[in-house]
């Protein structure tokens, strides 16, 4: 069967499209893109977006349809689970597609149900009170862990016992050893196993990797990166809230400096064809009144078969700003320097859509990405307290989200952009940094026993 969806009204570009109509899966949905109303610098201004009204031809026929239960239903899991309704073809994925067939809260069956409601999940999707009957639910072929950091660890081990399949959010775990018994399970088990860091899969990440292996931007010696927001976290939180609570391993380092090590491991380290783990690391932590990192800055040494050693900088903070009057005059967060030219990247390092390469000659090249998907409905929604930010079309959740389609249909194991081992190379990195700065989470939050009732 096909469906051939076209604006309605008008098949004209720019702005005054902007609100067009288009027939989409036999119903009308109203078409909007990504506008800001609130100050937040999540977003993309006006003015960074290209107008996209492309005729599509949704085919139903013979694609690899994947089968999630979300494990939680927080302010990630709504965005998540609201990405996987945009139709694939509109982003050129063909072949496969996603449905939610189940999720639990560990609040009650009766959230679980609201939550199914909220992000059009199919008929008949299963709603459950406990983590423990998701992950029996025969139905699902792969779990979406979107729980905090420190029940990352027991909530993924709880999917892997059963069997099934684990997209889990970032940070993967509190530590590395922690990571390490888990990526064991789900080799002994041939499960698949992949962190939802699903800046890897955005084209911009792609195109940037690209540039790099292709020796474009020659040998690169050094990349910035930062991942900073200013938050005033004593106006923003509570001291229970997940950003600051370290009994849910909360703070920079794990929740937004793992975007910053992202940004310098997709350039220095994924780019290699033998790569090496840092031979040195470097860290320092300013803390926050509960304990947990506010601001974290880490210097980790790359070393080079051809000699010399590349470097990263990774900052992250809750206090300060990459982006501080959110119109982007502050420059780059990422900047990839190389022999032969830059490459700059635009905040916010989680959901880049803002590239600069910067020829040795001066010359420039300038990208830009929009986040396509039909219909209202898909939006961002973050976990503390912003609400809907946005009436956009998808927040681009949909492409780690397409790797996990393909990894599970061709019998991959892995996610292709991060491995598991480089998963956990990243992990020992923020091990090493927070015990050069004697900063620990609680050991029940920080032991590889199992089951931990948290
Ligand atoms: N990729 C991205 O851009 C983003 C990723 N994240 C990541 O997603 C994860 C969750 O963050 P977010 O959705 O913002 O968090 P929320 O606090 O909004 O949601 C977490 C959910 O986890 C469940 N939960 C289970 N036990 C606890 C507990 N003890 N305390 C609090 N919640 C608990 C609850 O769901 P229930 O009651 O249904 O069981 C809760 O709603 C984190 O790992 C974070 O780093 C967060 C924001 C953006
Ligand atoms: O992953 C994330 O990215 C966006 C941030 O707002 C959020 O705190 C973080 O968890």
């Amino acid at each position: 069967m096909k469906i051939v969806a076209t604006p309605a009204l008008s098949s004209a570009r720019g702005p005054a499209s902007m609100a067009t109509l288009f027939k989409c899966r036999g119903v009308l949905t109203r078409s909007s893109i990504f506008f800001p109303h609130h100050k937040s610098s999540h977003f993309l201004s006006p003015g960074n977006l290209i107008p996209r009204f492309p005729t599509v031809t949704y085919s139903t026929m013979s694609k690899f349809q994947l089968k999630w239960g979300i494990l939680a239903t927080g302010g990630i899991a709504e965005s998540f689970a609201r990405d996987l309704w945009p139709n694939p073809e509109t982003r050129d994925v063909k072949d496969i597609e996603h449905k939610v067939v189940a999720a639990a809260s560990s609040s009650s069956a009766k959230r679980a149900e609201d939550f199914l409601k909220e992000v059009r999940a199919v008929d008949g999707a299963k709603a459950y009170g406990s983590y423990k009957e998701l992950v029996q639910d025969p139905n699902v072929d792969i779990i979406y862990v979107a729980t905090p950091h420190s029940h990352h660890y027991q909530n993924v081990r709880l999917c892997l016992e059963a069997g099934k399949n684990v997209l889990c959010e970032k940070a993967f775990t509190t530590n590395a050893a922690q990571l390490e018994t888990l990526v064991k399970i789900a080799k002994e088990k041939n499960l698949f196993l992949m962190e939802a860091v699903w800046t890897r899969y955005f084209p911009l990440s792609i195109y940037v990797r690209d540039i790099i292996t292709s020796g474009k931007i020659g040998t690169v010696y050094r990349t910035y990166a930062d991942l900073s927001m200013s938050m005033a976290p004593e106006d923003t939180f509570d001291d229970k809230h997940r950003m600051v609570n370290p009994d849910l391993a909360g703070g920079a380092l794990l929740d937004l400096g793992i975007y910053a090590l992202t940004w310098v491991f997709q350039t220095l380290y994924h780019t290699q064809k033998n790569p090496q783990p840092p031979s040195s690391v470097l860290g320092a932590i300013r803390k926050y009144k509960t304990g947990a990192d506010e601001h974290t800055s880490m210097l980790l040494t790359f070393p080079r078969e051809s000699g010399g050693d590349a470097h990263g900088i990774a900052t992250t903070s809750m206090r300060v700003a990459a982006d501080p009057d959110g119109k982007g005059t502050a420059g780059p967060s990422i900047r990839i320097q190389g022999s032969d030219g830059e490459i700059q990247v635009f905040h916010p390092a989680y959901r880049p859509s803002r590239t600069k390469f910067i020829h040795k000659d001066g010359t420039v090249d300038e990208k830009k990405w929009e986040f396509p998907g039909p219909g209202k409905g898909s939006g961002w929604k973050n976990g503390f307290g912003g609400g809907w930010q946005n009436e956009g079309e998808g927040q681009g959740m949909y492409w780690e989200a397409d790797e996990c389609a393909y990894a599970l249909r061709d019998g991959r194991k892995e996610g292709k952009y991060e491995s598991l081992e480089e998963s956990v190379v990243i992990m020992r990195v923020m091990d090493e940094v927070r015990k050069q700065n004697n900063m620990k989470y609680p050991e029940k939050i920080e032991t590889v026993d199992y089951p931990v009732d948290l």
